[in-house]
């Protein structure tokens, strides 16, 4: 049974991408090796073994933190319902979730009426059941020296790229047409709120007939 790594799971609404306005149920891995200099989760990319708690630690903290501990796709869904979590939907996020099978955890939601979608860089195999919604974020030259994958831009149900000048822009034109991708949809995300960031999203996505994604729960102060 995979023992998952895991750095918080809250319930709140899913500010990002096709699902914005989602109540969600938000379940973060911890570990990333890719290295956005601009991650807003920083504090989930190491797996430092001294950061290692007991499931009753890791729920009880209040702060963004780096501990972790370590829960079954059984013990995540007992939890669920123990904390009477109300959203069926549930999205795997990190960290860089994709590092490990996802296809256990997924499927013991989908058996329990639960609707999954996992966020991840595409720079891993990602293995998830078939009806699971993959957003994929296309990572170029971050310092980790990971590339997307062929499979991943392909097994995008939506891409949302976070863009803060013309050079991200270009680098995800050369990605679409690198991968031949045509019907996907495409999102654009500010990253970090700039103000110059979302000028050029809007502008952007008019041009190219794409969606913006502003990160609303960042707007209304929520998780
Ligand atoms: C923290 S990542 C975790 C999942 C996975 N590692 C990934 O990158 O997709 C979740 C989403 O937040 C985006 N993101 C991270 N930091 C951001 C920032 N400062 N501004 C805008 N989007 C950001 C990522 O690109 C990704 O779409
Ligand atoms: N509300 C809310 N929506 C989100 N969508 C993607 C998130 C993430 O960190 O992956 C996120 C998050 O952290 N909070
Ligand atoms: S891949 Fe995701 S979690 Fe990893 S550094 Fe980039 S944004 Fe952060
Ligand atoms: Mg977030």
């Amino acid at each position: 049974m995979i023992q998952y790594k895991i750095n918080e799971i809250f319930e709140t609404i899913q500010g990002e991408g096709s699902f914005t306005g989602q109540p969600s149920i938000f379940i973060r891995l911890q570990g990333c090796p890719v290295g956005c200099s601009w991650c807003d989760t920083k504090h989930t990319w190491d797996i430092e073994l001294s950061d290692e708690v007991t499931k009753e630690t890791l729920l009880a903290k209040s702060q963004e933190t780096s501990q972790w501990a370590t829960f079954t796709a059984s013990d995540l869904y007992s939890l669920i319902i123990e904390r009477g979590y109300k959203a069926k939907h549930i999205v795997i996020t990190g960290g860089e979730p994709c590092m490990v099978d996802l296809t256990p955890l997924c499927s013991t939601f989908d058996n329990k009426g639960y609707s999954t979608q996992v966020e991840t860089s595409g720079t891993f195999d990602i293995l998830v059941p078939e009806a699971c919604w993959v957003t994929v974020s296309p990572k170029v030259n971050m310092r980790g020296g990971y590339a997307i994958l062929e499979s991943a831009m392909k097994r995008a149900n939506e891409i949302k790229h976070p863009i803060a000048t013309e050079q991200h822009v270009d680098d995800l034109k050369a990605l679409l047409a690198e991968h031949a991708i045509e019907n996907t949809p495409v999102y654009l995300q500010p990253i970090s709120q700039k103000s110059r960031a979302t000028e050029l999203a809007i502008e952007t996505c008019i041009a190219n007939n794409w969606r913006l994604s502003v990160q609303v729960h960042k707007y209304i102060g929520i998780e």
